[in-house]
């Protein structure tokens, strides 16, 4: 069952540099049994994990040999194909890895590993020639925000992240909204901010393409997402899935956000 506006929620999980393989198998298999017990029907709600590239082919042989149900795939890619360099993983590795998608410019790789938007806009355009599904993440951080120009922010690196990329292609990616301020610091934008950003980002989806386009694409949101917010978030026009850092690691938590649609809002 899609949204109101035609579009199929999605829940992904992104571990970040959490669980080795051992633990990948712990969590994708309580996650498993945790859905299951509710008969969670992952056409209505899709279901991403994003671990770590060392648990990917752990994660792939549980959900491809029990077929789970999860989407999973990787938290980064390069945006080279092949060649001399060393430590990254290519888009074509995660293609054989079944891998659906990839994250493409979360805050902490343009923070901690100074990704800038050309970067951003070649990793995405890295993936979408492996047929990965990139996440394109974009969000303002917090003196942006208190000037009052997230809009505006976002919506400059959101045409920077998609120059190039043909309208064909942009239908199938997914952006994520990720205020910064928000990201593990248990502050979540409210509703009315979430749906704020996530509206514009999808009106400048129809400048920049089409209406098909616009109407077609998910926009996540993410930051301190959790059972208890989740709904809320959820039940905005624009929003269509979440991005879950902290809470994806804990099965019990992230499965309740998975099955958002059973909890009560105020
Ligand atoms: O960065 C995030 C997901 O990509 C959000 O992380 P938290 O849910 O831990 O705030």
């Amino acid at each position: 069952m899609a949204t109101a506006q035609g579009r199929t929620p999605l829940m992904a999980g992104n571990w970040k540099m959490n669980l080795d393989h051992f633990e990948a198998a712990h969590l994708v298999q309580k996650l498993a049994w945790t859905l299951d017990d509710a008969k969670h029907d992952f056409d209505a709600v899709e279901v991403a994990l994003l671990p770590p590239f060392t648990d990917l082919r752990s994660v792939q042989t549980l959900v491809d040999g029990d077929k789970l149900g999860f989407k999973y795939g990787a938290q980064d890619l390069s945006q080279y194909d092949k060649g001399a360099y060393t430590g990254e993983i290519s888009g074509a590795m995660l293609a054989k890895l079944k891998c659906t998608y990839v994250v493409v410019g979360h805050s902490e790789r343009r923070q901690y590993h100074a990704e800038d938007d050309a970067v951003v806009n070649a990793k995405t355009k890295a993936a979408l020639r492996h047929d990965l599904i990139p996440i394109v993440c974009v969000g303002e951080g917090l003196e942006v925000r208190k000037e009052g120009r997230q809009v505006q922010h976002v919506l400059a690196q959101l045409d920077a992240d998609l120059a190039e990329v043909p309208a064909e292609k942009a239908a199938s990616i997914v952006i994520a909204y990720e205020p910064v301020w928000a990201i593990g610091t248990g502050e979540t934008a409210t509703p009315d901010d979430a749906q704020e950003v996530c509206a514009a980002i999808r009106k400048r989806l129809g400048e920049l393409y089409s209406a098909d386009v616009a109407a077609a694409v998910r926009v996540l949101y993410g930051g301190s997402v959790k059972a208890q917010n989740v709904a809320a978030i959820m039940a905005q026009e624009d929003v269509d899935g979440a991005l879950v850092g902290g809470a994806s690691i804990d099965p019990g938590d992230f499965a309740s956000i998975v099955r958002y649609r059973d909890h009560k809002t105020a």
